[in-house]
């Protein structure tokens, strides 16, 4: 489902010159399984997440997403994998604030014109125990509650792949945990592939693998 092979990422520096930040990175991820990446900060983690987005392109290597090499994608056919392919939890939600929770969710249906967005909002908004929040902005909302409205946001367009960065670091535990259950609970019986970049051992200890970024290389 997802494949990555010599991947190279560097960045150059005024100061320092360049700095290589992921070394021939590769693994392959089958679908509908769980794979956690962990590493001590600026470990490139984030660098990875990006790569697999397609919101970056790497120096060298391939990024195989059911069978596709993203890297080879033209800025049209990139946009589309976006929108379709992937989506995206962020540790800090990145919801819109001036939309309330409803119109957030279906925003991705709104933007790919797609159809039964109210109801598969609702059903949504369901899933995610935010019924009574639908009308609310983000502002008027707790942090476990925008990370739902986020989750829910991630699973409306049915992705392939489901990228999640620190999706519980800005939640006290209880919430963090509570909000991990709702995650893997709806990745798992919808059978999605999932990503999550995590300092949280708890949280990583729920994924299937876990593998470990460092010095560049992913092991
Ligand atoms: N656009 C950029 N330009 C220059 N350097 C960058 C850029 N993006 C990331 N880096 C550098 O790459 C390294 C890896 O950063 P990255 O954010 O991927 O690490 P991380 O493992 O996600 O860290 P954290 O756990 O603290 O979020 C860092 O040294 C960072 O400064």
């Amino acid at each position: 489902m997802l494949e990555l092979s010599g991947v190279d990422k560097s960045f150059h520096l005024p100061d320092t010159g360049r700095v290589m930040v992921l070394n021939q990175v590769g693994f392959f991820l089958e679908a509908g399984t769980t794979l956690a990446i962990t590493g001590h900060s600026g470990s490139g983690k984030t660098t990875l997440l990006s790569l697999i987005a397609g919101l970056d392109i790497p120096d060298a290597g391939t990024i195989r997403v059911n069978g596709i090499d993203i890297c080879t994608l033209d800025e049209a056919a990139l946009t589309r994998y976006r929108a379709a392919s992937i989506s995206m939890i962020f540790q800090s939600f990145h919801l819109m604030p001036h939309l309330t929770a409803a119109e957030n969710i279906a925003l991705p249906l709104e933007i790919l014109r797609q159809d039964r967005i109210q109801e598969r909002t609702q059903s949504l908004l369901e899933q995610v125990g935010l019924t009574h929040r639908a009308g609310h902005l983000p502002g008027q909302l707790s942090g476990g509650e925008c990370q739902r409205v986020a989750i829910a946001r991630a699973l409306i367009v049915e992705p392939a792949l489901i990228l999640a960065d620190e999706p519980t670091g800005n939640l006290d535990t209880d919430t963090g945990k509570k909000v991990a259950d709702l995650l893997f609970n709806l990745v798992e019986t919808r059978r999605k592939t999932l990503v999550v970049v995590t300092h949280n051992q708890d949280l990583a200890a729920r994924c299937r693998e876990t593998k470990i970024l460092s010095r560049g290389n992913l092991a």
